[in-house]
């Protein structure tokens, strides 16, 4: 446990399911106070709020679509009225779909930029402005992808969003670094959730998958939770404007493995 982490305030984005449920779930040892964010899923962010009390945190649950400024804006403003504050800001929400290019509508696109990547912003901005009025040294965590940095054909929009975020982190973090406020990234690869465990599920695809991992594993949700936990602590106190990379050396053009090229 990190000692430090008790009693924080915690909003986490889109957790009602996958790396934020389990983001959430291991805040709730941390003992925070930690705020579910969920869009239409109630019942199972309610479970997940169980599981943060049961873990020794407290929890609510907040609705609220990330790509609506509003929402975001009452999502911390909830936090802040329920639980005096806010000190740790988790931009997780996220979503994805295939569609080529060409018949990528630009309604298509910018729903995605707006959930990934503006809803991060505006969680980040608001967070900001609740830190500088507090004089609070708080932290911002977004969750990006290994696609901040890997093109992804038939995902121009999701990969425009991720690359999206590693900028807006970097300018952001130097911003209000002056101001004690730390923000990176951290950009999972591969992670097998309710989500995607269908996709892993097929023999061919969970191969093909692990053969880009130089670890050669799937990860786990709690692979990603661990490395926020550590963000989020004072452990990490003189680390701002970073991505780490939870991928299992996916980044790593693992194609050059053999020793050639
Ligand atoms: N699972 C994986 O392999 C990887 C996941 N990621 C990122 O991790 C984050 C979490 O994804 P997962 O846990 O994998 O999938 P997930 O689908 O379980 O989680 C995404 C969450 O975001 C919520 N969400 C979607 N649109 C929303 C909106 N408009 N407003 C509020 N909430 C919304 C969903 O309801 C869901 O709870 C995402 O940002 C995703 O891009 C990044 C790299 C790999
Ligand atoms: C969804 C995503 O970012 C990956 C790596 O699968």
């Amino acid at each position: 446990m990190y000692k430090d982490l008790k009693d924080k305030v915690v909003v986490i984005t889109g957790a009602s399911s996958g790396i934020g449920k389990a983001m959430a779930e291991a805040f709730g040892i941390e003992e925070c106070k930690v705020v579910i964010n969920y869009n239409s899923s109630k019942d199972k962010a309610e479970d997940v709020a169980a599981i943060v009390k049961k873990n020794g945190g407290d929890a609510i649950t907040v609705q609220g679509d990330v790509s609506v400024e509003e929402d975001v804006v009452n999502i911390i403003q909830t936090a802040i009225d329920t639980f005096g504050g806010l000190d740790i800001m988790i931009n997780n929400a996220g979503y994805e779909k295939a569609t080529p290019s060409v018949e990528m509508s630009a309604e298509a696109f910018n729903n995605v930029m707006h959930i990934n990547l503006t809803g991060a912003f505006v969680g980040s901005r608001e967070a900001c402005k609740h830190f500088i009025e507090t004089g609070k040294k708080g932290n911002i965590i977004n969750i990006s992808s290994v696609h901040d940095v890997i093109p992804w054909p038939n995902y121009v929009n999701y990969a425009s969003s991720k690359g999206g975020m590693k900028l807006m982190m970097e300018t952001m973090s130097m911003e209000f670094a002056p101001k004690g406020i730390r923000i990176n990234n951290i950009s999972p690869g591969a992670i097998v959730t309710e989500h995607t465990k269908e996709k892993f599920s097929d023999d061919k695809t969970r191969e093909e998958t692990e053969r880009m991992i130089p670890m050669g594993i799937i990860g786990e949700p709690h692979q990603v939770a661990n490395v926020a936990i550590f963000l989020a602590s004072e452990n990490a106190s003189y680390i701002t404007g970073e991505t780490i990379y939870v991928d299992g050396g996916m980044t790593k053009y693992p194609s050059f493995m053999g020793g050639k090229g």
